[in-house]
């Protein structure tokens, strides 16, 4: 499976930042546990997932390449990263636990405080990405290191995934509820939702 996006340049813009402005604590709850569950299937999926990253890719964005096998990246202007901090909010420990056996403790300690965004050669020199290439040598790119991996017999590519991942699963899998109550608690708090609203106004700015 070959995660892509139709939206020049743009992977992913990571979660509707709007679905958690001036939301319900009900809505929260409900937006969480659709997010957990789409990054259950993906993380957990036995298929071979590979990101095709053609744009920028911050926050849930980074989360859905790095929960990929494989990633290729677009050189040039382009961004990847868990930028929460700088939107005022908190990576989740499933957010950091992908980033932490995708990067390593050390870079995903500096990466998460700093809500770092990297350039496609920056992310390459830590491992966020495996490879970097012309915007127009990434889908083909894809597609062949796509024909390596189905080389591999399949159940046991498929058991060595599982077993490489069930730990971060299942912590997940342990305290669903808690997580997105505590996620709908934390995104209601009156200083996060002025940092939301900061952060809002500063990108329709950008545009304008
Ligand atoms: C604890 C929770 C964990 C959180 C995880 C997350 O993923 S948090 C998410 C962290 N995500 C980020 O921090 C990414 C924030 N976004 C960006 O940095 C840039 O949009 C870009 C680099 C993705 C694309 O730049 P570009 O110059 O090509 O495009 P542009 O900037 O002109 O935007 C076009 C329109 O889209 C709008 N909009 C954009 N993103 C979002 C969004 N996520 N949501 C909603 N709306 C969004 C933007 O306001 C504008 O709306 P308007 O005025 O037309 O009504």
């Amino acid at each position: 499976m070959v995660l892509a996006s139709a939206a020049p340049g743009i992977f992913s813009a990571g979660l509707d930042i709007l679905e958690m402005y001036q939301s319900t604590p009900e809505r929260c709850v409900a937006f969480w546990r659709a997010l957990q569950d789409a990054w259950l299937n993906l993380y957990g999926s036995r298929l071979i997932t590979m990101a095709a990253i053609e744009g920028h890719s911050p926050a849930g964005g980074c989360l859905l390449a790095m929960s990929c096998d494989y990633r290729v990246m677009a050189e040039g202007k382009f961004q990847i990263g868990l930028n929460e901090t700088k939107l005022g909010i908190v990576a989740p420990f499933w957010f950091t636990d992908v980033m932490l056996n995708t990067i390593g403790h050390r870079e995903t300690e500096k990466a998460l405080q700093l809500g770092a965004l990297y350039s496609a050669q920056q992310a390459l020199s830590i491992g966020l990405v495996d490879k970097v290439v012309p915007l127009a040598e990434v889908m083909p790119t894809v597609e062949g290191e796509l024909k390596n991996w189905l080389q591999i017999p399949a159940a046991a590519r498929v058991i060595t995934k599982t077993s490489m991942r069930k730990a971060v699963l299942d912590r997940l899998r342990s305290q669903k509820e808690k997580d997105a109550q505590f996620f709908a608690d934390f995104i209601n708090r009156d200083s996060v939702q002025k940092s939301l609203g900061m952060y809002i106004a500063s990108l329709q700015k950008k545009k304008n």
